[in-house]
């Protein structure tokens, strides 16, 4: 898909979503590129049409954004749950599985998304898959100690790579952790993965989201679908 065509996609799923978005809610907003059009719309409702509502937000980025529109953000611990949460994701299967982490906000996703009554994911159509996998499995590991758990994680074959950026720097996280992207290419068993993940010590955090979403909307050419997850 070309990248404007995606960019239109992602735009109607961010556009479509801020519709769920009530005056009075707690809303937890996601991060990434789809988000930034969800937050956009809050933004452009918010301004011009008196909506108000308390923002969460999953990372320092969609903050900035959100409070460049006035909406309000508050911290985690200044409320009891979210309403609702809305998020981007980098695949989703059938089984409303999913990776997120593309971004490196995949800790602070996860919180938000645990303690939230309603979870909303905006996709393009080109993130729906039949196995997951494909995209690199981003997993959060504090720094101390990051090279033997590379180590362990080549010898179990997960093909572990630290994320850098553009200067050859490890990527940092919100919380100052690095990321380690797994090219697993396709996971046949997510809940075991995760699992392995979890029980590694030096791993914050995994980005398998395993029916953990609501539902999903997903950008298509014509009006965006909307997939409710029948097993929550
Ligand atoms: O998990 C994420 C950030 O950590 C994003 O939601 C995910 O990477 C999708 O991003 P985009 O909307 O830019 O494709």
């Amino acid at each position: 898909m070309d990248q404007e065509l995606q960019n239109k996609l992602k735009k109607e799923a961010g556009i479509k979503a801020a519709q769920y978005v009530k005056d009075g809610m707690v809303v937890g907003l996601g991060t990434g590129s789809t988000v930034r059009y969800l937050v956009d719309e809050l933004g452009r409702r918010w301004q011009e049409e008196g909506l108000r509502f308390t923002g969460v937000t999953t990372s320092r980025r969609t903050t900035a954004q959100a409070e460049s529109y006035g909406i309000k953000i508050v911290d985690i611990d200044d409320v009891d749950h979210m309403d609702l949460t809305i998020d981007g994701a980098d695949e989703v299967d059938k089984n409303f599985n999913g990776i997120k982490g593309g971004g490196a906000a995949l800790l602070w996703e996860k919180i938000v998304a645990t303690n939230s009554r309603h979870y909303i994911w905006i996709v393009d159509h080109s993130k729906q898959v039949d196995t997951i996998g494909k995209f690199p499995l981003p997993v959060e590991v504090i720094p101390f100690g990051v090279g033997h758990v590379i180590k362990q994680f080549e010898a179990k074959g997960y093909k572990p790579v630290l994320r850098l950026d553009k200067e050859g720097k490890p990527v940092l996280t919100d919380e100052n952790d690095y990321v380690v992207d797994l090219h697993l290419e396709r996971i046949d068993n997510p809940e075991a993965l995760a699992a392995d993940l979890i029980n590694t010590v030096g791993v914050v955090e995994h980005g398998l989201f395993l029916n953990m979403v609501d539902e999903v909307i997903v950008g298509n050419e014509g009006e965006p679908l909307v997939l409710t997850n029948p097993n929550k």
